[in-house]
């Protein structure tokens, strides 16, 4: 079958769904070419088949194909912010990363090393899930970039500052707090967004203040409302390198039910993506959306969420400088 493409401003974009019926053919991220089709790429969205972090419903293992399933009626044209970002950049779907079920450390050293062979040539990485324990090497990865420690914007129900369970020390609850410790975050601009729940003790506050993180809990979002958030966020952030990392937990789960360890009284899709489009010109180097388990999903919700959260995610990567600027 051949594939028609978009194509603009000399960057190939996804498979025209006017001429190919968009529920045809195999799926990459928004109809996009596959980066090995293509000599160079501005943007890679890249999968992580991976959830052996997880401490209650397995699957996110799933979830990038997922996302990338729910994302074929992604539209080329942005209008929330009058952004055409396959125009603007070239973006490509990376495929998946080759990671091991079996062995965290090994996994972890894996996902490290991709998303430094991925960033080689300026690619600017937007990474699907797996569960939250690939943010720790994505986030070693973008400091690494960066050649500094990066701020970082956490949207998710939980800190995921723990310290261990059942003695491990790598979990998807864990990884913010492991990245505090090897001095890759920036703590004068760490944030968590969405925060809600129960938790272990007051301690866990008591750690995650201490380690520098500021919260907004989901009610913050109810009663102060995205314009403020933002604009104390984008306060907070600069123009250092930021790195924002969304738990699809973020959202409540009459928006995405389709995650591992959901709280009630979360965010809508709608808020989310009003603070993520929020976040427009900060220096973005690096972005994952994670912990989507398609077992638990239902008539695509979560899927249809998490790609469109992708998707803004992208806009904001494609007005930025591009790969031979960088
Ligand atoms: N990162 C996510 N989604 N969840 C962490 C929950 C850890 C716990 O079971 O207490
Ligand atoms: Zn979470
Ligand atoms: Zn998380």
């Amino acid at each position: 079958m051949h594939e028609l493409r978009i194509e603009e401003n000399g960057n190939l974009g996804p498979i025209d769904s006017s001429r190919i019926p968009r529920y045809a053919g195999a799926a990459t991220f928004a109809r996009l070419p596959r980066l090995d089709q293509l000599e160079k790429a501005d943007v890679a969205v890249v999968g992580v088949p991976f959830d052996s972090g997880v401490s209650y419903r397995p699957g996110a293992r799933f979830g990038a194909n997922h996302v990338r399933e729910a994302s074929r009626l992604l539209r080329p044209y942005n209008p929330a912010v009058d952004v055409s970002p396959f125009a603007e950049a070239q973006v490509a779907d990376a495929g998946d990363m080759a990671v091991n079920p079996f062995n965290i450390h090994e996994a972890i050293e894996a996902v490290q090393q991709n998303a430094l062979d991925l960033t080689a040539g300026g690619a600017r990485l937007l990474t699907l899930g797996g569960d939250h324990t690939i943010a720790l090497p994505l986030l070693r990865a973008a400091s690494e970039r960066a050649g500094e420690p990066v701020a970082l914007l956490h949207f998710d129900a939980h800190l995921d500052t723990w310290d261990t369970y059942f003695g491990a020390e790598y979990t998807h609850g864990t990884p913010f707090r492991r990245a505090v410790e090897e001095g890759i975050l920036d703590t004068e601009a760490i944030s968590h967004v969405g925060t809600r729940g129960p938790l272990y003790g007051k301690k866990d506050l008591e750690d995650d203040r201490r380690f520098g993180f500021g919260i907004v809990t989901s009610s913050d979002v109810y009663h102060q409302g995205v314009r403020e958030i933002v604009a104390k966020l984008r306060d907070r952030i600069g123009s250092r390198p930021l790195y924002v990392s969304v738990d699809i937990d973020v959202l409540d789960p009459a928006h995405a039910p389709g995650t591992g360890t959901p709280e009630a009284g979360g965010i809508t899709s709608r808020e989310l993506l009003e603070i993520i489009r929020g976040l427009r010109g900060l220096n973005l180097v690096g972005a994952d959306v994670v912990e989507v388990a398609p077992a638990y999903d239902h008539a695509e919700l979560t899927g249809v969420a998490a790609s469109h959260v992708a998707y803004d995610l992208v806009t904001l990567m494609s007005e930025l400088p591009k790969a031979d600027a960088r």
